[in-house]
Parts: structure tokens; sequence; C-alpha cells
């Protein structure tokens, strides 16, 4: 059995910060956040924690094709901002949709975790499953450093997920090249806990906030993530022109230029949506996705093939080229 994305849904909270908003509270200016990131506006939660993001995608999914939550054999949700470790977010999101069948977990990979999630859900389906849901979600405001302009403009809130069914007439991912390289692990951090050896008077978890030397990443951005890209695509005998679509992590808009180039395809095939919604972690390329289908650009059923990029905390980097 192949596994086929059946359906795609996203959301994300209804309030909206704009550059000008945070320029009132910090040392920024709309100039300076839209032309070194291309962010506009995110949205941030005022009520809606990461499992009720992330419902709500689940809730679409089973709307849109219309199933009932019992018919779900898993749910996997990417996240690096879960409502809590025990119980996971896809525990939770289990409970809150009714999906009284499906075992869930939650996956920690970043910005790659949408990605990994899907490499894993998609071999769950080859070995037997019948349905999964797939959601990338995060409340990175809960982390993030207010009085930090160099990190807090950066990132948004939102949820966005897929439905697989093992109804595929072909492979859902012609091929894929996943990477980590946890030594330069240190150059984008949050939520570490401290060691607490004495028994009595223990102080409280060090949880801390976002963390990123943006040079070092940005450079590995550039410099790991086109040969990744390029070298998935000789895996599978592509060339940039056989792809319809490039979904990156939408971490920078510069970044999606400098690989259009260096990858010598058109820039107008690399998504955009971090003017709306900001860099919203594992959430970013599923929100793309559904947004692409709802609009037309993608459809779940024109054979189109689109490359899924995503690269970040880990650090971790991986490329899946996806038949539609
Ligand atoms: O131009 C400037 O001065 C700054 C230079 C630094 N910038 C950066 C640097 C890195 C990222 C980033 C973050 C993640 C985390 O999801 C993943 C992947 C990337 Cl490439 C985003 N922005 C912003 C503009």
């Amino acid at each position: 059995p192949f596994a086929k994305i059946t359906q795609t849904a996203h959301y994300v909270p209804d309030n909206i910060v704009s550059n000008d908003d945070l320029a009132k509270i910090m040392d920024t200016s709309d100039e300076w956040i839209y032309s070194r990131t291309g962010i506009k506006q995110r949205h941030i939660t005022v009520d809606e924690n990461t499992s009720d993001l992330a419902a709500k995608v689940g809730e679409q999914l089973l709307l849109q094709a219309d199933l009932s939550a019992d018919q779900i054999d898993f749910i996997i949700v990417a996240t690096i901002s879960p409502d809590s470790s025990m119980p996971s977010t896809a525990a939770l999101v289990q409970a809150k949709i009714g999906a009284h069948r499906a075992f869930a977990y939650d996956l920690t990979a970043a910005c790659s975790g949408f990605v990994f999630a899907l490499s894993t859900a998609e071999k769950l389906i080859a070995g037997g499953y019948t349905r999964g849901m797939v959601i990338g979600a995060e409340v990175l405001s809960k982390s993030l450093d207010w009085s930090d302009r160099s990190t807090a403009v950066l990132f948004g809130d939102g949820a966005g997920g897929v439905l697989l069914e093992n109804t595929g007439t072909k492979p859902l991912i012609i091929a894929e090249h996943l990477r980590t390289d946890g030594s330069r692990g240190n150059s984008l951090t949050s939520n570490h806990l401290e060691l607490q050896p004495e028994l009595l008077g223990r102080s409280k978890p060090v949880a801390e906030f976002i963390k990123m030397d943006g040079r070092a990443i940005f450079d590995f951005a550039v410099r790991d993530v086109p040969k990744n890209i390029q070298e998935t695509l000789e895996k599978a005998s592509l060339k940039p022109e056989d792809i319809d679509y490039f979904l990156l992590h939408q971490a920078n808009s510069r970044i999606l230029d400098k690989m259009a180039k260096k990858l010598g395809a058109e820039r107008s095939k690399f998504l955009q949506n971090m003017q709306d919604y900001g860099n919203t972690s594992a959430a970013s390329i599923p929100i793309l996705l559904s947004e692409a289908v709802k609009n037309g650009k993608l459809s779940l059923d024109r054979n189109s093939k689109i490359v899924q990029t995503g690269f970040g905390g880990g650090l971790t980097w991986g490329t899946l080229i996806v038949n539609l």
C-alpha cells in the first residue's frame, strides 16, 4: 500500500501582532524586520495552547474527509513548544478530537519536524496502518524573550497538518535525505533543563528562551540546505525544472532568494508566507502546503511533484520529494 495525502488544513490564532506593534515595545522597526526577514506580521495566541491549535487542524481534516475520529490509527505532532512533555501534545489532540483508537506521540526535530514526521508516517502506512494525521504545531510565543529583539521579531504561533491514507497508487515520497548534526546544536536552543543533583532544595528547572546564533544558522542554511536538495533530486534522477513547487521552511525570505539562485530554479516556485505568519518552526511547511491547496496553486489530485525541506534546530535538515 502507498500512502497518499488526502486532506490538508491549517489553523492560526486570531490575534495578529504587526511589526509596528513590536516597534512600540522594543527597539526595532517595520523597515528593519521586513527588509531583513520578509516578515510583516505574526499570529500570537491569547488563550489557545499548542494542543488547541493542533486539535483545530485535526477536526478540519476529519470534516473535510467526512471521517469519524475513531477511523484514525495514529496522530504524530511535530513540535518544539508542547503544552507539556507529559502528556504529549499528540495525546491531548487524541482526546480533544475523540480519536479513541489512535496511538499518538510527539516528534521533536525543530523546524525539520514536519518533514521528519511525514517521512515516519509514510513508513507506518507502508507497514500496514490505514489512516493517520501528521500535524506541525507551535506556540513559540511561550518561549520568546521579548527583550531580545534578534529573536522575538522572527517567530509566530500556528498549526498545519495532513491526513494520510493508504489509498495511494504511487509512492508518496519519491526520495528523501534526512540529516542531523548535534555537534552544532548549541547555535539554536530552547528549554534546557538543568541537572538537579541535590535531592532537597530543588530549584525550578531553567526553562530557557529560544536563543539563536543568527549568523551561524543563516550560514548553515545557505551552505548545507541547497546541497541536500540537490543530492535528493539526484537520488530521484530529477532536476529542479521537474519540480512544480519548493516548500521550504519559512525562516527568512533572503534565504529563499539564495536557495533559488544556488539551485538554478525560478524564485516563483519557492512558495512563501512568512510575511503573514513569521517563522512557525514545525508548522511552517504544513501551513504553506495547506494554503497552496486552498488557493488552488497546488492540488492533491493533479500529479504534482513538490519538494519539502526543513532546516533548523538540532541541527536538523532534510528534504522529501513528494508526489501529490
Ligand atoms: O539580517 C539579519 O541581521 C538577521 C540575520 C539572522 N536572521 C536569521 C537567521 C537564521 C534564521 C533561521 C531560524 C530558524 C529557526 O526556525 C531556522 C532556520 C533559519 Cl535560517 C532566521 N533568521 C534574521 C535576520
